[in-house]
């Protein structure tokens, strides 16, 4: 299984050094010294960050500092390779933070302690370099966000273009994952079970359909080289890497500026406009808690003079997942030396097809569980094209399958707060995974149903079983009873890495929010944040297309303009 994984980095690293030099070679460098004055100074070049940069130096009479902590997404040769996603984990482009022991959950995890494993990107790109390039929506109401979703999209799918849902011709790319053949036995199984097959980002999310994903002639397609790269020749914005924000420079309740460290040597930068921080559920809470914007008490006790008293860090939601892991007998699915082939590496080099283009998630369904009481959905299975191995890193030897069995609304919640008034020091993350037990009653229910889903002709007919969800440390309850199931989750249920809501959005007298509806932190003038943070709940599907619908609306707000005009038109005729 370790050979597998070496064979695959080899081939994947040629391959991607031969499509970084005739693909991003040419773009222009981020600069090393920047001025002392911005109009606006974004914070974090994340999935938000780069839309947000690229939208406001539109206007070249705007100047736009964007700073990230990371260095640039051309460094690694497998973050352009969708197969390749995995391998990004755990190296240098990612933060990989770890969260405080869990009481119910992460029993399993490697080093032990019940720490779960939380990967974020750290580069250009953010967590969208890291991510599985699933395209979801989620549940919105569509009348305020449709127009923003659809000036982002690039419908790549043949039905879906006319579709008044979707849109081709912007910067982002949207196609299906059907590499591997399983995807279509998912979709029958749910027919078998009474779903019909949907387009998820449509009319209807429930049911069953092979994913969407961004990724474009067989890379993948981030906000960093949709938006950002295409801006980058642009004179009026400036992009630093590899410079960390330590703090928001606040004078009499004004966000003038930030501080941030590069080369070991610290910079002041200042905005006249708007300081936005766009760092992402963990970094942008963490910032505004270093300035003195966060709960007064933490603060006080970390010796931070406190600025304005915020729930920031608090209410933070997460999708959490377990899964059952699934063996076959047909070569149907993502084994190693499958993706590591030379056919599969000549494949993708010619026409940038193959297993090496495709995210392996390949199947998505929503559902809703017996005590959903809204009319979207609470649950959601992922269908993983491999046996997930060692934290989900590695893709194993034999074919195989994970069903990933997701709670889209856990009642737990979370937060992030500061270990210690240092910028540096790592916060701690407590995503109370399991805190109330409705919800391991509820994943208790999903698992069951996906285990029917293993008993569908098309899964029966390619001999699937699950013989690994016997985990030894689970013996001493009943094969498959609720108690075993129980264990089985507590073991090993992960994050589906969709933290939000650490500076809520809500109404100026909402006391859980950290920012009003136009996203200004309250309390404080010429503050923004905008990225996944804001968001009020998480949304009943995956994250990244939400948050760059939230900066494409941002970039709205902050110009004041309405872009989306026409699209909105086109939406209410249709
Ligand atoms: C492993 C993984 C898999 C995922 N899979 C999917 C998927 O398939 N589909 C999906 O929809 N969503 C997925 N997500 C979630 C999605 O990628 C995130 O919700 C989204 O990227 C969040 O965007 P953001 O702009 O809020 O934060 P990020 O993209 O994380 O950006 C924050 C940026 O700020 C920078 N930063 C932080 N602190 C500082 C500082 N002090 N100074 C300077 N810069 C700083 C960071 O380095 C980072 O670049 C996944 C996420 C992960 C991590």
């Amino acid at each position: 299984m370790e050979l597998t994984g070496v064979k695959l980095s080899i081939f994947a690293v040629v391959v991607a050094f031969i499509l970084y030099r005739y693909t991003v070679k040419n773009t222009k460098l981020t600069v090393d010294t920047v001025n002392l004055t911005y109009d606006y100074i974004i914070v974090g070049g994340g999935s938000a960050g780069c839309v947000l940069a690229a939208r406001l130096s539109e206007d070249p009479e705007t100047r736009v500092l964007l700073i990230e902590a990371g260095g640039e997404e051309t460094e690694n040769a497998n973050i352009s390779i969708p197969v390749q996603a995995l391998a990004v984990w755990k190296t240098r482009w990612d933060w990989g933070y770890r969260t405080t022991p869990q009481k119910n959950s992460g029993f399993a995890q490697i080093g032990g302690k019940n720490r779960h494993f939380w990967p974020r990107g750290k580069v250009l790109g953010g967590s969208n370099n890291l991510n599985l390039m699933n395209y979801v929506r989620g549940s919105w109401g569509y009348q305020d966000v449709l127009p923003y979703f659809l000036k982002s999209e690039d419908m790549q799918i043949d039905d879906l273009k006319n579709s008044k849902y979707h849109r081709a011709g912007g910067p982002l790319a949207v196609m299906k994952d059907t590499e591997f053949p399983i995807w279509k036995r998912f979709v029958d199984a749910g027919k078998e079970l009474g779903y019909s097959e949907v387009d998820f980002n449509g009319e209807e999310q429930i049911g069953f359909a092979a994913s969407q994903i961004n990724v474009r002639d067989g890379s993948r397609a981030s906000t960093v080289s949709a938006f950002l790269r295409p801006a980058m020749s642009r004179d009026n914005l400036h992009v630093v890497v590899n410079a960390h924000v330590t703090k928001i420079i606040i004078e009499s309740k004004v966000a003038r500026g930030v501080y941030f460290v590069k080369d070991n040597k610290k910079h002041a930068v200042y905005a006249d406009r708007e300081v936005i921080l766009s760092a992402g559920a963990i970094g942008s809470p963490q910032i505004l808690m270093l300035s003195g914007v966060g709960p007064q008490t933490h603060l006080e006790n970390l010796n931070i003079p406190v600025i304005m008293d915020l729930p920031v860090g608090q209410n933070m939601e997460d999708h959490v997942y377990s899964f059952i892991p699934g063996i076959m007998s047909s070569p149907e699915g993502l084994t190693g030396p499958r993706a590591a082939s030379l056919s599969s590496v000549s494949q993708y080099l010619l026409f940038g097809s193959g297993p090496l283009s495709s995210t392996g998630l390949v199947g998505t369904a929503f559902l809703k569980s017996s005590k959903c009481k809204t009319k979207y959905p609470d649950s959601q299975f992922h269908l993983f094209a491999s046996l997930p191995i060692k934290e989900l890193a590695h893709y194993s030897w034999t074919d195989g399958f994970a069903l990933l069995t997701i709670l889209l609304h856990p009642a737990s919640k979370g937060t992030i707060m500061l270990k210690s008034n240092d910028p540096f020091d790592y916060p701690a993350i407590d995503p109370n995974y399991f805190e109330k037990d409705e919800d391991m009653q509820q994943m208790i229910e999903l698992m069951k149903k996906a285990l029917e889903v293993l008993k569908t002709k098309p899964f029966t007919d390619i001999g699937s079983h699950f013989n690994r969800l016997n985990v030894p440390v689970c013996n001493h309850t009943k094969y498959l009873s609720d108690e075993h199931l129980k264990c089985f989750i507590r073991h090993f249920a992960v994050t589906l890495y969709h933290p939000t809501s650490t500076c809520r959005m809500g109404s100026r007298d909402d006391p859980n929010s950290v920012v009003d509806p136009q996203l200004r932190v309250k309390g404080i003038r010429n503050l923004r944040v905008v990225d996944a943070s804001v968001m009020p709940h998480v949304t009943s599907g995956n994250t990244n297309a939400p948050t760059i619908m939230i900066a494409e609306k941002a970039a709205d707000m902050i110009r004041g303009i309405d872009s989306v005009e026409e699209l909105r038109k086109r939406w209410k005729e249709t």
